[in-house]
Parts: C-alpha cells; structure tokens; sequence
C-alpha cells in the first residue's frame, strides 16, 4: 500500500472519497483510503488547511499509515528556495536535510526500547530513483539536495535564510520528523518538493501565502501527473535500508 501525504494546497487537487478517522496512540488521523488503487491520501494541515506546521500531530499520522499498512510514502511538501538556480516552479527531490524545529514530537521511541535510528540515507534511495526517472521522462525540471526544515509558522527572517543558504538548498515547516518519523517504522519516505518561492532575502519582495499558492496552482497539473505515474508505478520487493532500519538501532 501506498501512502500520499498532501500538503499546502493540494487537498484542492488530490481528491478522495470521504475521509475516514484512524484513532491510534498518538492521537487521531483524517485519511482518505482508495481500495481500489490501494493508496492511502492524508492532507497534513487538514482538509480545509486548519492546522498550521508547529500543530500538527505527524506522530498520528505515520503511525495511522503505517497500522493501514502502507509500506511507501510520497510526501508533498513546498518550500521557499535557498540557491537562485533552483527556481520557483521548479521540483526538488531532498537527499538530506537539517532542522531547526522548536516543540515537535520527534520520536515514536520516547519512552520503553531505546532507539538510535540510522540517518546516513534519511530518504529511500529506491524511491528517489524512481521520482527522478519520471520528473526526467516528464521533462520537469527538479533539484536535489538538503531540507532545511524550520519550525514555522513564520516565515524565516534574512538573516536566517543567509545562514541557512550556506547549509541547505530549500527551506519548509513541515519535512520534519514526518522523514524520521517514517524510517522508525520502517517505512520508505521520499519527498517531491514544489518550490514556490524565493526564501527571504533572495526574493526581492516579502514573502506571502498567496505566492505560495498561486505557484503550487500553476504546478498542479505536473504534481497530479507524478503523483499518478507514481501510484502506478511496479514497485518490485522492496530491498532498501529502510525496511530493517530497526536491525541494528536498538539498544538493550
Ligand atoms: C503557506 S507557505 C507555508 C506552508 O507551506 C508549507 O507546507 P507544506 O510543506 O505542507 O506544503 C510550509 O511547510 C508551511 O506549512
Ligand atoms: N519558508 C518556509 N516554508 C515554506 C516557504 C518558505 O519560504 N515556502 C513554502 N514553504
């Protein structure tokens, strides 16, 4: 089973059937469960982007796929742009990242087994190959590199993004711990970043949601198209790092 996690402003694009509570642990998730494709849609921020980045419970949400039986999550993210190349309306797919959040429920092994998860591959090497062979055979061009993953729900200041742009490539509130999160649970995890902006300081203007927004708009149609190549897509067994990544990380 497949698991897509939507984030700002594709609720309005990925649509489902009714969504359906998943009560567990950690609290509860909101999903929307496809039977027939066998693919799991969950909106981060809610249907109707109530929950702003510092809010959201991601300890629920994985854990909700992961009891729903998803073994593979495409995670949906925007983000603000640290390096002029990588322009907006250009993808990007993370091979890393650092994070600066505050307050967030980072791990599921807070309390019981001690756990020291691996990190040297955050992201499923299997699925960033396979999102990089449809952005290349769709001919849309993308990046690869670092998350800067920031608590939000500010925007970062300039002087912020002129440390950051040193460390990291694109700068968003919500790819962390949803990647960690993952590979506790064994769970592949790979993210298509939709950049929509400039991040503060390398834009000329301030920064808003409506530019956010209007760019994923303009991006839609190519996000619907990867994320349905990518549903279809004959993923073979899996024999990746992620699917032990328990093996050797626990202690006692
Ligand atoms: C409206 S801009 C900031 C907002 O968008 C990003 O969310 P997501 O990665 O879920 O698309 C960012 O993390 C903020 O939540
Ligand atoms: N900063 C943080 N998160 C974001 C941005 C940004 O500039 N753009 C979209 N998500």
């Amino acid at each position: 089973m497949i698991g897509i996690i939507g984030g700002t402003g594709i609720a309005g694009i990925l649509k489902g059937d009714k969504e359906e509570v998943i009560n567990t642990k950690y609290g509860k998730a909101k999903v929307i469960i496809d039977k027939e494709s066998d693919v799991v849609l969950l909106f981060r921020h809610g249907a109707s982007h109530s929950l702003p980045p510092h809010k959201i419970n991601y300890r629920a949400n994985i854990y909700a796929l992961k009891m729903l039986g998803v073994e593979r999550i495409l995670a949906i993210n925007s983000v603000g742009s640290l390096k002029i190349d990588l322009k907006p309306g250009m993808f990007f797919i993370p091979n890393d990242f650092i994070e600066f959040t505050k307050k967030r429920e980072e791990t599921f092994y807070d309390c019981g087994k001690v756990v020291h998860i691996d990190m040297t591959e955050p992201y499923c090497p299997q699925l960033r190959n396979v999102l990089k062979s449809i952005l290349e055979k769709r001919k849309y061009a993308y990046g690869e590199g670092v998350y800067v993953c920031t608590e939000g729900p500010r925007f970062e200041t300039k002087r912020e993004i002129e440390i950051y742009k040193n460390w990291g490539d694109v700068v968003g509130m919500t790819g962390y711990p949803e990647v960690v999160l993952a590979r506790e649970l064994e769970i592949c995890y790979t993210s298509l970043c939709s950049i929509t902006n400039y991040a503060c300081g390398i834009s000329k203007n301030i920064l808003t949601v409506d530019e956010v927004l209007s760019t994923i708009k303009e991006m839609e149609d190519k996000i619907l198209n990867i994320v349905e190549e990518f549903v279809n897509y004959k993923f073979g067994e899996r024999d990746c790092i992620c699917k032990d990544a328990l093996k050797h990380a626990v202690i006692g």
